[in-house]
């Protein structure tokens, strides 16, 4: 008895993928499977990058569909691919970017940046092409933290091609100005620095753009979350309720532009002694899960107050570059994998498809 396709996708069905707790038939990974002459050909595509993963899927795809019987051959390839997903109503993607996540915090210093650079770090090992914009105009951070010197190349005057570290590319308010220069930008100087970042810098196909936000909540912050086309925002914390507090300013300063909220990160969570390693949380504990609950929002990740992670990013080599397999990378890994799931859950842009309307008299 000759086997056919339904038999195929109700065993792809019992398949879950690991990741993401999920059946491989309900999230629409599978985009084709064909039987011919009990020969079957599987192809297999992810929403999010999961480039270390493929391995070990295949196997079990490979495996489970061997195991039919009557099956001859299988022939399974899997593949990623990352699309655009909706922004705030109104607002336009930019060319050759896909998603701009944003990475925020209501206050200043709790490692928004460290955050930020081992985000883009952990989603690009997983194959995703990403970005990096430093737009913490006040104090970029990046220069030091992806240990980058040097200006933006400039091929026709107006516009400037990124820098490359890691496999990153990066722009950075702190390449363009000395960055021991005090700056004291008001309000309209610094959004339009920042559009200028965004938008002269010529990125090349991203999947994702991480932008380092100011810390803040105020106008400046209000107005980059208003006019950028934001696929949705991480919020860093530290457990201190000063911290929380500006957090849920954050959060609310999002909502109130129809930016979602991918997750929050607690960041400096434990202390881990160097010593013993023993930890202790010396800045109270339990903060961010209650704000979580209450808001809603999933809490994606905690990070320790952990002496390497600073020696590591300060000196120019992120946690995840650094100590790819130690367990603050892992933690990092993790934190990318929900935001990218968070982002693979919204619905696709579908602004590119409508023509522009032009009301016209005549
Ligand atoms: N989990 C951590 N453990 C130890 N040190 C950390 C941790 N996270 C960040 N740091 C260190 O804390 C300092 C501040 O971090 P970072 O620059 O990322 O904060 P920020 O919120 O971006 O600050 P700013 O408001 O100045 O932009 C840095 O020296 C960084 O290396």
């Amino acid at each position: 008895m000759s086997i056919d396709n339904a038999q195929i996708q109700a065993v792809l069905a019992q398949i879950i993928d690991p990741q993401r707790g999920e059946d491989l038939i309900s999230t629409k990974s599978v985009r084709r499977s064909v039987v011919e002459n009990d020969c079957v050909t599987v192809e297999v595509v992810l929403d999010y990058p999961a480039q270390s993963q493929f391995e070990a899927l295949h196997t079990r795809i490979t495996n489970a569909l061997a195991a039919v019987p009557g099956v001859k051959s299988v022939d399974v390839t899997i593949s990623q691919q990352i699309v655009a997903r909706a922004v705030q109503p109104g607002i336009k993607l930019l060319p050759h970017i896909k998603n701009i996540i944003a990475v925020a915090s209501g206050k200043g210093g709790v490692g928004k940046s460290t955050t930020a650079v081992n985000l883009a770090l952990a989603l690009a090992a997983e194959g995703a092409s990403v970005g990096l914009l430093d737009a913490d105009i006040y104090g970029p951070s990046q220069p030091m933290m992806l240990g980058l010197e040097g200006k933006p190349e400039s091929k026709d005057g107006k516009s400037m091609e990124p820098l490359e570290r890691y496999g990153i590319q990066v722009n950075s308010i702190g390449f363009l100005v000395e960055t021991d220069t005090p700056m004291v930008w008001r309000g309209p100087m610094v959004t339009s620095a920042f559009d200028q970042l965004l938008r002269q810098t010529n990125w090349r196909e991203l999947d994702y753009l991480i932008v380092d936000m100011p810390p803040g909540t105020g106008d400046i912050q209000l107005t980059l979350a208003q006019r950028v086309p934001v696929t949705g925002a991480v919020i860093v914390t530290t457990p201190q309720d000063i911290a929380l507090l500006d957090a849920k300013r954050g959060l609310k300063m999002f909502e109130k532009v129809q930016v979602p909220i991918l997750g929050i990160v607690e960041n400096m969570s434990t202390h881990i002694c160097s010593n013993c390693g023993h930890a202790e949380s010396i800045f109270g504990a339990g903060g961010a899960e209650q704000m979580c609950k209450q808001f809603g929002v999933e809490l994606i990740g905690s990070l320790p107050l952990d002496m390497s992670i600073r020696e590591r990013t300060d000196a120019g080599c992120p946690t995840v570059v650094a100590q790819p397999h130690g367990r603050n990378a892992q933690i990092y890994h993790d934190i990318a994998r929900k935001v990218a799931f968070a982002v693979a859950r919204k619905a696709r842009d579908m602004s590119s498809k409508f023509p522009d309307i032009v009301v016209q008299n005549t």
